[in-house]
């Protein structure tokens, strides 16, 4: 690892310490927090490479719901995903820049995360994820959803944005899905969607979630 490397990381973790001071002020305030430039840029670049990398046909279509009732659902979603381990260089970082974010927030929020899994996502030109949520009240599983985007020049004319609804009568948020933005919000509360994009869109989506394993049963799964 060369000194540029772990200056950069080094670099990287002071300016964490403030970002995930943020979202957990967002979080605690309004439930949403949406932040540009906030993943570090040596982190976005990896993370790019990878999924630039990786071969096409390592991408599934996406699901909607897990294992026994996993659809493939093309009225709802049409995005390709590839679920990330910490076997890479790059989903190593990832995951252990997820794992300090858990632990801020848990501290500071008392949301009892437990473990964490994400995937990157592959729209292709006209894909879209109509409107959902990430999990249903009461279930206490997917408790924190978090969108990190790793396109770069995004256009205002390249489509493809997130819309957030923030309440039940109907405001939203846009994001752009430019390189280094951030979105995380509560799971149970926001219905979002993924509009259709002009241009090959990737991002990261990922959910921490709370332990709810009995004895019959381990969850959540890996
Ligand atoms: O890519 C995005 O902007 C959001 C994706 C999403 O909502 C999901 O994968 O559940
Ligand atoms: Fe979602």
């Amino acid at each position: 690892m060369s000194a540029g490397f772990e200056t950069a990381i080094g670099q990287t973790t002071l300016q964490s310490e403030t970002l995930f001071g943020q979202i957990a002020d967002d979080i605690r305030d309004t439930g949403y927090s949406i932040l540009p430039n906030a993943l570090p840029e040596l982190l976005i670049r990896q993370l790019l490479g990878q999924v630039n990398t990786l071969p096409a046909d390592e991408f599934s279509v996406a699901g909607i719901g897990r294992r026994h009732n996993y659809l493939h659902e093309q009225r709802v979603r049409t995005d390709e995903i590839v679920w990330i381990t910490g076997d890479t260089i790059s989903g190593a970082l990832w995951c252990q820049w997820a794992n300090k974010l858990q632990t801020t927030l848990n501290r500071q929020l008392l949301l009892g995360m437990f473990s964490f899994e994400s995937h990157y996502s592959h729209y292709a030109p006209g894909a879209y994820y109509k409107r959902h949520l990430d999990a249903f009240k009461g279930e206490r599983n997917r408790v924190l959803s978090v969108v990190a985007y790793l396109n770069p020049d995004w256009g205002d004319d390249d489509g493809g944005e997130l819309v957030l609804y923030t309440d039940a009568a109907g405001s939203y948020v846009k994001v752009s899905p430019q390189g280094g933005t951030l979105v995380v919000f509560l799971s149970e509360d926001f219905p979002h969607e993924v509009l259709p994009a002009r241009r090959d869109r990737f991002a990261i989506a990922g959910w921490f979630r709370t332990n709810t394993s009995t004895t019959q049963r381990i969850d959540p799964p890996r």
